[in-house]
């Protein structure tokens, strides 16, 4: 069990990528606190896929988008679960939409939720392992789309880029309390946030053809990166980006 003895906390657990790593990490023997904003069925999910591993489970629900919601997420699992070793940033959203007459709310909703709203958070989960002097694991979900654009996401990959710079510079800033920070850069995974751009079969076909392994990408395949980054596998590794994307990054044709 790679993680046994750990608290992890996750924010975006009901669902996808954040659901399948909060399950992953208390099957290697963490408590698991995880956020979630409007899906409490996802988040009833969760919490009973947890509890069956025999570890401890706490689910918040609030919009991660408020500099509060950070404060009280790390003080709720403190109370609950004593402390915080893992922090992992994975709440965010792609509402896909044309540049030239992008909502003013649409680009700062995104703004706020994957970029402000992981700021906050991954400082204050910082500042709870500084005060436990114990070191710990940071871990962004940032995309391949910090590496490559999109022409319906000019206001997504700007937030996900900003993300991976987040890690490289809290890695330095951390780096003395024996805090490390990576980021995990997903390709295309099959989730609830690209169910209906995916529905579209051209779309997927050309996403499939993309990637060399052949497939779309699962929330599952995010759960060894993340357990890796997590545990004590990686404790020289820090200010690392780890693509986990099939190869659909480096195949150009
Ligand atoms: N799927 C993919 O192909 C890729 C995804 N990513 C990134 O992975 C992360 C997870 O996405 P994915 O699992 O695919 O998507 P999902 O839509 O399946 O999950 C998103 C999670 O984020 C939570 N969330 C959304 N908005 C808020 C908010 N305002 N406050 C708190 N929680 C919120 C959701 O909670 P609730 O439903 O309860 O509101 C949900 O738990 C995102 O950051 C995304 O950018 C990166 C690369 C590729
Ligand atoms: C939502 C997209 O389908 C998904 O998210 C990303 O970060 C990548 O752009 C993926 O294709």
């Amino acid at each position: 069990m790679l993680l046994k003895g750990k608290t992890v906390m996750v924010t975006g657990g009901s669902s996808g990528i954040g659901q399948a790593i909060a399950i992953g990490a208390a099957r290697e023997g963490a408590d698991v606190a995880f956020s979630y904003w409007g899906s409490d069925e996802g988040a009833l999910k969760t919490k009973e896929a947890i509890l069956e591993t025999g570890q401890k489970a706490l689910a918040i629900s609030g919009d991660v988008a408020l500099p509060e919601s950070a404060i009280s997420f790390v003080q709720e699992t403190v109370e609950v679960l004593g402390k915080v070793d893992v922090f992992v940033s994975n709440a965010g959203i792609c509402p896909f939409h044309s540049f030239l007459d992008m909502p003013a709310e649409i680009f700062e909703r995104t703004m706020r939720v994957n970029l402000h709203g992981a700021y906050y958070m991954v400082q204050a989960a910082a500042n709870q392992m500084v005060a436990q002097k114990t070191g710990g694991s940071i871990i962004a979900i940032s995309s391949i789309s910090a590496l490559v654009g999109g022409e319906y996401q000019t206001h997504y990959t700007p937030t996900k880029a900003g993300l991976l710079s987040l890690m490289q510079s809290t890695a330095i800033a951390l780096g003395k309390h024996n805090i490390r920070c990576n980021a995990i850069l997903p390709g295309t995974i099959e989730t609830e946030i690209n169910r209906d751009d995916l529905a579209d079969a051209s779309k997927r076909s050309y996403m499939e053809a993309r990637t060399p392994l052949g497939r779309l990408g699962k929330p599952e395949d995010l759960v060894g990166p993340a357990v890796f980054l997590a545990s004590d596998m990686s404790q020289y590794v820090t200010g690392a980006s780890l693509l986990v994307d099939g190869g659909m990054f480096v195949n150009l044709q």
